[in-house]
């Protein structure tokens, strides 16, 4: 049996994980840690009743993760918040599921650093989603035929997503300069602001949107658009469970979900 804990676990990926965690068969919660809402039931959250686990506050988190043998931290919180508490899981040999975004290539560097110094192991994905791992591996092959196309990047979520661009968006630009030997980024446009080689970014927000991510290549006379829309959150949170439980039988090191997923 798996040990799970989770961090973030009031939010809204967190308690949607750890109602997954309580379907697996494999895998237990073992502890779960926020800010807020210190003392109260993790299963409140979660909408799946009393599970005798509450809430601890994350400045616990090295002493909860030993006492409760924790196998596996998934944190789905806030970059500020991942960068300290992801080397500090490391250091206690935990492995991670990292599902935060808005990192900056700085903060990735220190997480990273810790992983392979403490020799544990960790899936990082801007979405665990199966549909938009699929999706990447589209926008790779369509970037390689219409290399010469003009590419933009759509992305729209909630109203009370913090970070924009989504992770997602980035790492389809990352995937598209990838295969096209490196491509510069601009975000959004504004004035006199002419087109040159570069991938356009944009990010809407609004309502209760899911996370809906869309890629043009357009031509001269044809575009063609590559688009994934999450229905839900379900999708992220049921990737992120099974990604844990792969992850404990891996070898130490940095994984992603393709490697989950065998894509
Ligand atoms: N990789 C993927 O597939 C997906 C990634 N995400 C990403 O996951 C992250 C969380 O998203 P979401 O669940 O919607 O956000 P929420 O704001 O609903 O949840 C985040 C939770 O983390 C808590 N938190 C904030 N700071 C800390 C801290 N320092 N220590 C402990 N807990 C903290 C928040 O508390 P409080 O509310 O008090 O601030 C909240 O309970 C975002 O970065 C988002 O982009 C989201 C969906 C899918
Ligand atoms: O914050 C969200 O909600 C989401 N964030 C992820 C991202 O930034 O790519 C993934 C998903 O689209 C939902």
């Amino acid at each position: 049996m798996i040990n799970a804990a989770v961090l973030g676990a009031c939010g809204r990926m967190g308690s949607l994980i750890i109602e997954n965690i309580t379907c697996s068969a494999n895998m237990q919660l073992v502890a779960a840690f926020d800010i807020g809402n210190v003392g109260k039931d993790a299963g409140e959250f979660a909408h799946v009743g009393n599970l005798g686990i509450q809430i601890s506050d994350v400045k616990d988190l090295e002493t909860v993760l030993k006492k409760t043998q924790a196998d596996v931290l998934i944190d789905f919180t806030a970059a500020g918040a991942t960068v300290i508490n992801a080397p500090i899981a490391a250091r206690c040999g935990v492995n991670l599921i990292i599902g935060t975004t808005g990192l900056t290539p700085e903060q990735r560097a220190v997480i990273d650093g810790a992983i392979r110094e403490n020799e544990v192991r960790a899936v990082i994905s801007p979405n665990y989603s199966v549909g938009v791992n699929v999706f990447f591996k589209i926008v790779r092959e369509a970037a390689k035929y219409l290399a010469d196309y003009d590419v933009e990047i759509i992305e729209a979520h909630h109203n009370q997503k913090k970070d924009a661009p989504s992770g997602t968006a980035l790492r389809a630009a990352d995937v598209i300069s990838e295969a096209l030997g490196g491509k510069e980024y601009v975000y959004g446009r504004e004035g006199i602001a002419p087109r040159g080689k570069e991938i356009g970014i944009h990010a809407v927000r609004g309502g209760d949107i899911t996370g809906d991510h869309t890629v043009l290549f357009v031509g001269n006379s044809e575009r063609v658009e590559v688009r994934h829309m999450a229905h839900s959150r379900q999708i992220f949170a049921k990737g992120a469970v099974r990604a844990a439980e792969w992850v404990c039988g891996q070898n130490p090191g940095i994984y992603a979900m393709d490697d989950v997923l065998g894509l």
